[in-house]
């Protein structure tokens, strides 16, 4: 059975480990096994103090998890995956993180048949949010993106602000997203539920959506390949794809070769690379609008 990962996204201070610690605490009392993912800016992790010890737990310091050590991330799902028993993995993230670019790595095409992307929550601190003029434009346009990019939104910190304002940036956020919900929280107080059923998604191994940016309505698939392919056909087949697939990776079994080639494409470039060892010959597609039984078919028609 696929392990469910939810991304908690938000800026510095916005109420991620509280969160964090309170969803824990609903995912055992429901008998389900969490495992936390967390990383932080600095050298020493602070927020990880905070998890029971029980709880597998990976850290990624010195850096924050979608700039720098994106293929540590990987390596410690790897790891993860390996070394520990569990149901669902909250990966916290630093407030200074897009969270579209670590999804990227939960949806990598070495964790297709084992990860099951839930969604993305993004907290934000009502009162930074109000006296948000006082930030940098880029640190406007990556909160302003977390919040586009979450399937779910809360608005924390409702404490410290009179009700008229809250309603104001509610209907701000609302603005930014239209097809999140909006929570109001004190110390993210939030019914459990909300966050289970935050993401409908699709069970099959083969064919599932990641639902990450509802408004760009951005989907993945995966495809598996079961036999090899012609390099050659297969630089056809990109050659036809439509310009709002964006981004496609994993492993191509290539005729005549003994192990796979690591295949990356983004924004229409395309990169191949020889590897060395046996990896998963799984191709994960992320695009919008995708039309998924046509670019799967395409795929299963190269296989030899
Ligand atoms: N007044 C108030 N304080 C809150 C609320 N929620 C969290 N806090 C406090 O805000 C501070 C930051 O909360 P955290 O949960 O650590 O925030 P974080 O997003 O994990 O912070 P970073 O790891 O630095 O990104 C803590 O002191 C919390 O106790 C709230 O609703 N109201």
């Amino acid at each position: 059975m696929k392990k469910e990962v939810y991304l908690l996204s938000g800026f510095l201070g916005s109420g991620k480990t509280t969160l964090l610690k309170k969803f824990l605490l609903s995912l055992k009392v429901k008998g389900l096994k969490p495992a936390v993912l967390m990383n932080e800016l600095g050298k020493t992790s602070i927020d990880s103090n905070e998890v029971d010890d029980d709880t597998p737990l990976k850290e990624l310091l010195d850096g924050c998890i979608c700039c720098t050590i994106q293929e540590k991330l990987e390596s410690q799902l790897q790891e993860l995956l390996l070394k520990e028993d569990f149901d669902v993995l909250v990966i916290e993230t630093t407030g200074a993180a897009h969270p579209v670019e670590v999804v990227d790595s939960v949806l990598s095409p070495l964790f297709a048949q084992h990860l099951s992307f839930k969604g993305i929550i993004t907290i934000v601190d009502a009162f930074q949010w109000k006296n948000r003029d006082q930030f940098s434009p880029q640190i406007l346009h990556l909160m302003r993106e977390q919040i586009r990019h979450a399937n779910l939104i809360i608005l924390n910190k409702a404490d410290l602000l009179p009700e008229m304002e809250l309603g104001a940036i509610v209907f701000e956020l609302q603005q930014l997203n239209e097809a999140s919900r909006v929570l109001l929280t004190n110390y993210c107080d939030v019914s459990m539920t909300e966050i289970h059923q935050l993401v409908r998604e699709e069970r099959d191994v083969n064919h599932r959506k990641a639902s990450i940016g509802k408004q760009l309505s951005l989907t993945a698939c995966v495809h598996t390949f079961e036999n090899k392919i012609n390099l050659e056909e297969f630089e056809e087949w990109l050659r036809k794809l439509p310009s709002t697939i964006y981004r496609i990776k994993g492993y191509l079994p290539v005729v005549g070769k003994k192990y796979p080639y690591l295949f990356q494409y983004s924004y229409g470039m395309p990169y191949y690379m020889p590897e060395q060892i046996k990896m998963p010959a799984n191709l994960v597609i992320i695009g919008e609008n995708l039309h998924k039984q046509e670019i799967l078919e395409g795929l299963k028609g190269l296989e030899k």
